[in-house]
């Protein structure tokens, strides 16, 4: 059973504009997904639906076999949102406890601290939200989905804004989710990131899934992602 089906999603803002478009797909059990598209193809909208965030207006989602809106569902799956908004009067510890209640997750204060201690904020685990940097709270963001281990953690761009050695340690940290049969969506417009993780690339463009395959085999196809997505958008049958 796919931990993640969408089918038929379809949405609009103003109910004239199409965002998405019947999009159909699935996230299996230990894979890497990558989400691509260019700005305004509709990523963050998809990912709003499959959380219950924007209601349906078509389709359907399940999250781990279980109806997105329900409790199951919600508890199934993570979402790290492409913003750094995080409870200011909360200490780093205070949210990770705050996550932990809520997933219903034994919460280990001590593999906490050691995350914190490896994405180089030992000393601010203790230390309130609202003085920790962009950086800083995109890394509490991270440190938080490898501590609840949801079967399913959707990034939205958060890994832009973290220094290399955060994202070469976060690669190696999403590489153990899914050798544990977890899973992972990234929504980057990094193409090298994508080909080094991800075992398969969603392409969106303007509402529409134009590509859903294994990686390597549209790197095979096209020579690169970049080379896939440049391509399609120079390509003339694009929509307007
Ligand atoms: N709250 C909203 N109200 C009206 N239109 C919206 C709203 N949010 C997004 N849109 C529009 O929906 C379309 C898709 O936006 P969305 O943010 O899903 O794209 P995206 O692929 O995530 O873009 P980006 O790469 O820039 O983050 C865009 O035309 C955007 O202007």
């Amino acid at each position: 059973m796919p931990v993640l089906e969408a089918k038929g999603i379809t949405y609009s803002y103003d109910g004239f504009v199409t965002v998405l478009e019947d999009v159909c797909f699935d996230i299996n059990a230990g894979e890497i997904v990558g989400l691509l598209g260019p700005n305004g193809s509709g990523k963050s909208t998809l990912i709003k639906t499959v959380f219950d965030l924007l209601e349906l207006q078509g389709g359907s989602v399940r999250l781990d076999g279980h109806e997105h809106s329900s409790p199951a569902a919600k508890s199934a799956a993570m979402y790290l949102a492409s913003n750094d908004y995080l409870p200011q009067f909360l200490t780093g510890r205070e949210y990770v406890d705050m996550l932990a209640r809520l997933y219903d997750v034994e919460a280990d204060p001590e593999a906490a601290a050691r995350l914190f201690e490896m994405f180089s904020m030992g000393g601010r685990y203790h230390d309130l939200i609202e003085d920790y940097s962009h950086g800083m709270r995109k890394k509490t963001q991270l440190v938080s989905a490898l501590l609840m281990r949801r079967p399913l953690t959707i990034i939205d761009e958060t890994l832009n804004g973290i220094d290399i050695e955060a994202l070469h340690l976060t690669e190696r940290e999403l590489t153990r989710l899914r050798d544990e049969g977890r899973s992972v969506v990234l929504c980057t417009h990094d193409f090298a990131l994508l080909e080094r993780l991800a075992d398969r690339v969603l392409f969106l463009d303007h509402g529409l899934l134009v590509a859903d395959a294994d990686t390597a085999v549209l790197v095979e196809e096209h020579g690169s992602l970049a080379d896939l997505v440049f391509g399609h958008l120079d390509a003339e049958h694009r929509r307007p």
